[in-house]
């Protein structure tokens, strides 16, 4: 019997369980995530242990890929490690893309991600700008004053270009940010992605567009906390634990 939970953060949802060693899951994540036939999610993350660190990894997309980072599973995980008992309050683990810290108060968790690297500022693709960063997973990046027209069918074209995920922003007068990401892996668009929240702020902070704290809003509305202090960037805001169960797989 398996205790299985399933997490959304900020509108990314997820499966989550830990287990006793690494495997691939990738079928797993196909059937867990499924939306019709199984519990439907964006992604599966299982936990492991790991001799140095408070615990290990996997993370699948839903389609059963392997990414080396997420970060609002980052977040959904860190309170489930908490919850059960796998890790204090503050806690590092080891992820595809390196270790992050990870801080877990109530409903509300902070992860500090991996440090951000420009791939390419010069990419021009329908008579838009655009960045690419790694922020743990690749994202593109432009900036779209017209963000609720987002081009599915372009965004599509682009990331299997580039192989990346791929953002508009929007900045709001307030200096705050709006972003919506279409996911490698779910291939299509999803509530939010934190990773392409924290690549989309830290282009607008290289920019000085936005302050190093502002605050970014992903397509589900909930509100992120985003920092970028000594290299680092700061990503916080609410998890919701959807349900928990025990299941026989
Ligand atoms: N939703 C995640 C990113 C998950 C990985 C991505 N789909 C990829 O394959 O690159 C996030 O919150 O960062």
């Amino acid at each position: 019997m398996l205790q299985i939970a399933k997490y959304c953060a900020s509108g990314n949802d997820f499966v989550i369980f830990h287990a006793f060693e690494k495997a691939d899951r990738s079928q797993l994540a196909r059937i867990l995530c499924d939306r019709q036939n199984g519990i439907g999610a964006d992604g599966l993350i299982v936990l492991v242990p790991h001799e140095s660190h408070d615990f290990e990894w996997e993370f699948y997309n839903a389609d059963g890929s392997t990414a080396s980072m997420c970060g609002n599973g980052s977040r959904a995980c860190a309170h489930y490690a908490h919850r059960f008992g796998l890790a204090p309050s503050s806690m590092a683990f080891l992820t595809g893309a390196g270790v992050i810290k990870a801080h877990v108060e109530g409903d509300m968790v902070q992860s500090d991600l991996t440090p951000p690297v420009i791939v390419n500022q010069e990419i021009v693709e329908s008579g838009m700008k655009w960045w690419l960063i790694d922020t743990g997973v690749p994202h593109l990046i432009t900036f779209d004053a017209d963000i609720e027209h987002f081009n599915i069918d372009l965004a599509r074209t682009l990331r299997h270009r580039y192989n990346a995920n791929v953002n508009i922003a929007s900045i709001n007068l307030d200096g705050t940010l709006r972003v919506r990401t279409y996911e490698r892996g779910v291939e299509d668009e999803t509530l939010a992605c934190g990773t392409g929240m924290a690549a989309s702020f830290y282009r607008a902070v290289q920019e000085r567009l936005v302050d190093e704290n502002t605050k970014v809003f992903p397509k589900s509305g909930e509100t992120l906390y985003l920092g970028f202090e000594e290299g680092v960037i700061t990503f916080k805001g609410e998890v919701k634990g959807v349900f928990e169960t025990t299941w026989r797989n």
